[in-house]
């Protein structure tokens, strides 16, 4: 079994996946922390021959965590942010402070797609773009739709939006403060998104395909105007290309890949923003 871990600044989620048929065997989450039990937070490590790991968790987590693996797993590899990967040309200035699980995404959104732009629905919302030909722009980052509820501190944090809303319900104006706060900011969300891919397309002069991950990527994903997939499995999917293990993943297999969405044209875009230029 291979185990792949991304390791969030809260959340850090595990999947199990057969070394074999590239199966995925199971799947969870837990608090991220610097004592792992293999056997309850993580699975029992006996079935496991291989861990990959991208971490964006502070230092000493991903230190500690590497630690208890390498005791008892023969192969431990942790995902990097570099100047370039497979094709992509990492476009901060200080390439390894681009968040690795950004990085993996973007690898992942172009390994599939091609340019593409690689969004990140968790704690924070992250924008990334790939053009065609591989040259990683930089992106984005904005709180999440928990943070920015948290950060209202409106005692409202613990009624969360229900990720069956449709957008419809989310975007007309709450008639109390929990609908209010809920309301207001999956508008800043969902806009933020929105109007990013547009200008960046505008800027590049190319309409790139969107694809969305993260806890609160199907939410998000309702209010998103353009064309674009959900792909749940895509920072793990940056790690089986970063690290390919199975037959299927050496044969650039990415394992739960979406159908890459046709991006509308350019004109359409351009329209979109001049339209709301004009309002
Ligand atoms: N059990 C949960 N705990 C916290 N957030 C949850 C939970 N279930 C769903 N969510 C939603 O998922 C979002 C977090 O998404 P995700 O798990 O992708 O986080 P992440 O970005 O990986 O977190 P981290 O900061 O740990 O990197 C939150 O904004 C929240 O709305
Ligand atoms: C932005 C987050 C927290 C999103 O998980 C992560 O990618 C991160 O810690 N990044 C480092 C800062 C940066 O990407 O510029
Ligand atoms: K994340």
């Amino acid at each position: 079994m291979i185990l792949d871990l991304d390791i969030g600044n809260t959340l850090s989620k595990w999947r199990l996946k057969d070394a074999d048929s590239s199966e995925i065997r199971s799947r969870g989450a837990v608090w991220t922390r610097e004592e792992w039990r293999p056997g309850s937070d993580i699975p029992d490590l006996d079935v496991v021959e291989a861990v990959r790991i991208s971490s964006v968790a502070r230092k000493v987590v991903l230190e500690e965590t590497v630690t208890l693996l390498r005791r008892r797993v023969g192969a431990v590899h942790v995902a990097r942010s570099t100047p370039e990967a497979l094709g992509v040309t990492n476009g901060y200035e200080e390439p390894g402070r681009l968040g690795v699980d950004r990085w993996m995404g973007a690898l992942a959104g172009y390994q599939l797609a091609g340019g593409c732009c690689s969004v990140d629905c968790g704690s924070a919302i992250t924008v990334d773009f790939v053009l065609p030909g591989g040259r990683h722009l930089g992106g984005y980052i904005l709180p999440g739709l928990r943070l920015m509820k948290e950060s209202l501190k409106l005692g409202t944090r613990n009624v969360a939006i229900d990720p069956d809303s449709e957008a419809e319900e989310l975007l007309v104006p709450g008639t109390r403060t929990v609908e209010a706060v809920n309301h207001g900011i999956y508008m800043a969300a969902v806009s933020a998104v929105n109007r990013i891919y547009s200008e960046v397309c505008d800027r590049e002069g190319v309409p790139l395909p969107m694809l969305l991950t993260g806890g609160d990527a199907r939410v998000i994903s309702r209010g998103i105007q353009v064309p674009h997939a959900v792909w749940p499995d895509m920072v793990y999917a940056g790690l089986e290309a970063c690290f390919p293990l199975t037959a299927a993943e050496r044969a650039g297999k990415l394992s739960g890949a979406p159908g890459v969405p046709s991006p509308v044209s350019l004109e359409k875009i351009r329209a979109g923003l001049a339209f709301s230029m004009l309002l």
